[in-house]
């Protein structure tokens, strides 16, 4: 096998706390998050040559080395001294620095592709220890499904995921830096830290009620302070039918979440009239 045409699905954080700043600039957190059916579609390539090449669909990612795939596959040369190199193809849909983890779903698909042409038996364990030396949400596009996710966001514990909760993603006409979001979060103006426990048991009970209710962000007012459309847009999907709406990640992507598929339609339709980068989708797991 020289070839595989893989799908690196995007995430959600359903809750993301910070808990302290570390010395290396990063920050401890504990997250929720969980797999969505919207994903980049990639085929790898094994080549003879010591090369990577990566080409996109889109121009605004960067196809050499800043390239998160490219990063993930020298990785894999360099680490397991392999005699060849790789063309990357990228079909891009994930909307980028969004919230969504969508560089860090190729990175994740390209360490598992390499793993499998190359016949290296690494176990997930293993490829979620190279995938953190990448982005620190790279292990659990690795682990996919859903997950409490501590430490940079790499020490990760499976919880049953919860499928099929329809969405509606909006995302606004601008880019948001994780960094930046992070280097402006002020640890003391956390004014409540979100209730891991009751979002727990929300998934347990597989309540999508309670679910929406145990939503919670510590980066959302960070990010609303510089980009007030984002509290727009989740009274807009409350407007429109969600039971609960928040941002995900470092944004500035907003999700719905809705009872049905029909009224997550309903609010599409609404919303993709303002917003372009509006997206109906449901809560997925792509490790069953
Ligand atoms: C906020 C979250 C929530 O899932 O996602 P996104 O909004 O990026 O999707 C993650 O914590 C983002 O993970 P990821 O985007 O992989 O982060 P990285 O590339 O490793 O780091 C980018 C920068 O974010 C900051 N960072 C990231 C993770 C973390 N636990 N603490 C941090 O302070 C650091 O300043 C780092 O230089
Ligand atoms: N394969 C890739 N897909 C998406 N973005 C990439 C990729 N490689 C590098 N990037 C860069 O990474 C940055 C963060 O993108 P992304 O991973 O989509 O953010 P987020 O994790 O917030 O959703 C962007 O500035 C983008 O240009």
């Amino acid at each position: 096998m020289n070839e595989l045409k893989v799908m690196g699905y995007a995430k959600i954080n359903l809750l993301l706390d910070v808990i302290s700043k570390l010395d290396n600039g990063y920050h401890s957190v504990e997250m929720i998050m969980h797999q969505i059916d919207l994903y980049d579609n990639i085929i790898i390539k094994k080549i003879d040559k010591n090369d990577i090449i990566i080409s996109s669909n889109v121009s605004y990612i960067p196809t050499g080395e800043k390239n998160i795939a490219y990063k993930a596959a020298k990785l894999m040369i360099d680490k397991y001294s392999l005699n060849c190199g790789f063309e990357i193809a990228i079909e891009k849909n994930i909307p980028v620095a969004a919230g969504l983890a969508g560089g860090s779903t190729n990175a994740a698909v390209v360490i598992k592709a390499i793993n499998k042409i190359c016949d290296l038996k690494l176990t997930i364990n293993e490829m979620m220890n190279l995938g953190v030396q990448i982005g620190a949400d790279v292990p659990f596009c690795i682990l996919g499904g859903c997950a409490v996710a501590k430490g940079i966001g790499e020490e990760l514990v499976s919880l049953e995921s919860v499928d099929n909760i329809w969405l509606v993603l909006t995302k606004p006409n601008l880019s948001v830096s994780t960094q930046k979001i992070y280097n402006k979060l002020d640890l003391n103006l956390i004014e409540s830290h979100p209730n891991i426990d009751k979002m727990l048991n929300a998934l347990s009970e597989r309540n999508i009620y309670k679910i929406s209710n145990s939503m919670s962000n510590v980066l959302e007012n960070v990010t609303i302070e510089l980009y007030p459309v984002i509290s727009k847009i989740k009274s807009k999907m409350i407007e429109y039918g969600a039971i609960g709406s928040m941002m995900t990640g470092s944004g500035p992507t907003v999700f719905g979440i809705f009872k049905s598929k029909e009224k997550a339609e309903k609010a599409y339709t609404h919303l993709i009239r303002k917003y372009r980068q509006t997206y109906l989708t449901r809560t997925f797991s792509d490790n069953k």
